[in-house]
């Protein structure tokens, strides 16, 4: 939070140089500014999409002098919401459109913006086709008079919802959080969570060029499991897109400097989000930590690897087993995690062939994590009080899973544990993402289209050939995510001396 003594743009500043310097990885995943910049493209998919109550629309023009000097004032109403560090995520989405430009004139018109800069607020679906008139009545559209300073603004918000937002409010005061643990509902959220992992996975892939030549097939593997199965549509496009390009996006001549080392430095890899560009960021609505280094990315990683063992086809089980104990040991860099997952992908000595052996297998493999966590936590201290390690799923979930509970252990009902994880995992964990619009304007979309609706990931046209390509794209970096994520916990020094295989 910023000193009362210095002006707020400059403790912004100071706040957010600080916060690179600690954390220069997470810093670098994401844009320094807060509020979200939208233009008409997006302006509608953004809106539409966010899990986010309210929403705040800027619209300013760059070279207007006042916007800029009002620019720290919003950005720090915005750090309290926007972000992966917001203090209070999922609630309201501040964002801004630039009226100089020229796309955005007609969509400037329809709000009738006459002086910079203009704010609005209403619930973001309000926006979504919407505008505004003066003197229009029974527009949910409001206008926000009084947001001179960032004070007045949070002020103005505050008195609107009937809250009591602070501006030094602190990162993550989570300890209120109720941990709505028996809550079967609370699972529908989890799938922008899933949708963050996948895309904090493959941003992290790609912002620090790791591409391997032997780990290449692996990620080919997963992504054909994403095309088909991931649960949000935008993921299974948006893989689709990869997987089609991919020999061009990695081909097999490059060498991990030079082609991956194009304008912006990412390389045509990095001009690709795996979820599409709108996927809202920091919320981890489902998998949110009341502490800062516990939960998030790892939950989500979690939830995505079960929701996929749900959803595939009897004849996939196999498959879906080799690219998720792959994936994992490529490209999950905790040592700890991906040593102890890989012994247990190892002790596996038949193939699977249902659907039903692989996805009670993960949860097995799930709960052997949780059971060794739960000890370690204990004698650490370094669990989340709110969201204790449990065996999984608790009696308050799913009383019928458990036939009884001796000395030896629980005695489930598989069949029951696998009806509860299908109708948990399967049906309430679903895209809630509006097909349509965002792809029509992409000339790829109805191509994509067809590959994704196919439900089976093998017939994807790059078959063989690509998944026994042998490239030197270099591959593999969650480790410093993970390293900056997870800095107070005990595996992090085992994190050093990480060697790659
Ligand atoms: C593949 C993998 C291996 C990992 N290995 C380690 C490790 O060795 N050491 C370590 O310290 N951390 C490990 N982690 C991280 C750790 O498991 C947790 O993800 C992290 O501590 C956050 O815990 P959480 O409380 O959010 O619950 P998580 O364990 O992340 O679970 C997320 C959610 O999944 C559900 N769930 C819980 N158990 C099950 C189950 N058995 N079946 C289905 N759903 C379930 C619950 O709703 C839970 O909230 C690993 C993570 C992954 C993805």
């Amino acid at each position: 939070s910023s000193s009362s003594s210095s002006s707020p743009s400059r403790s912004l500043l100071r706040s957010i140089e600080d916060n690179n310097k600690n954390d220069n990885v997470v810093a670098d995943l994401h844009p320094h500014d807060y509020a979200v910049d939208i233009n008409v493209t997006n302006f509608d998919a953004v809106l539409r999409d966010t899990p986010a109550t309210f929403a705040v629309v800027e619209f300013f023009a760059h070279w207007c002098p006042a916007c800029r000097n009002y620019k720290p004032h919003y950005e720090r109403v915005a750090r309290l919401f926007n972000g992966p560090d917001a203090v209070h995520p999922g609630i309201i989405l501040m964002t801004r459109v630039d009226c100089a430009l020229k796309i955005n004139s007609k969509l400037c018109d329809k709000f009738s913006v006459d002086h910079y800069p203009m704010l609005f607020w209403a619930p973001p679906s309000k926006f979504v086709s919407g505008g505004w008139k003066p003197k229009q009545e029974k527009n949910e559209i409001r206008v926000i008079d009084d947001a001179r300073t960032a004070d007045r603004l949070l002020n103005w918000i505050n008195k609107q919802m009937g809250s009591s937002f602070g501006l030094d409010d602190e990162k993550f005061e989570n300890e209120h959080l109720s941990s709505n643990v028996s809550d079967p509902g609370q699972i529908a959220r989890a799938v922008y969570d899933v949708e963050e992992a996948t895309s904090t996975t493959f941003d992290i892939i790609l912002e620090h060029k790791m591409i391997k030549s032997e780990t290449r097939g692996s990620l080919i593997k997963f992504l054909q499991l994403l095309v088909a199965h991931h649960p949000s549509k935008r993921c299974r496009m948006g893989s689709a897109e990869v997987l089609v390009n991919f020999d061009e996006l990695c081909p097999l001549d490059m060498d991990s400097t030079s082609k991956q080392e194009n304008n912006d430095g990412k390389g045509a890899l990095g001009n690709i989000q795996i979820c599409g560009k709108e996927v809202p960021r920091g919320y981890w609505m489902f998998c949110r930590g009341s502490k800062n280094d516990t939960r998030g990315f790892s939950c989500g990683l979690w939830v995505l690897l079960h929701s996929l063992s749900l959803r595939i086809e009897d004849g996939e089980s196999q498959f879906a087993f080799q690219a998720i104990c792959e994936f994992v040991h490529n490209f999950f860099i905790c040592e700890e995690c991906r040593q102890h997952f890989y012994e247990m992908c190892s002790s596996v000595s038949s193939p699977f062939n249902k659907t039903r052996d692989f996805a009670l297998w993960l949860w097995s493999a799930h709960n052997k994590v949780n059971e060794r966590l739960i000890k370690e936590e204990a004698t650490l201290q370094t669990g989340d009080p709110k969201f204790p390690k449990m065996i999984w799923p608790p009696k308050q979930l799913c009383s019928s899973c458990r036939q009884s509970q001796s000395q030896s252990g629980i005695q489930w009902d598989q069949d029951e544990v696998f009806k509860f994880l299908t109708d948990y995992y399967g049906k309430k964990l679903v895209s809630i993402y509006k097909d349509k619009n965002n792809h029509e304007s992409d000339k790829s979309g109805a191509a994509l289209d067809d590959l994704v609706v196919s439900t089976n990931a093998f017939v994807v046209p790059l078959g063989a050939a690509l998944a026994i390509a042998v490239a030197s794209c270099a591959f593999g970096a969650l480790a410093c995510y993970w390293r900056s994520q997870q800095k107070s916990r005990k595996y992090f020094h085992q994190l050093h001396s990480y060697k790659e295989i």
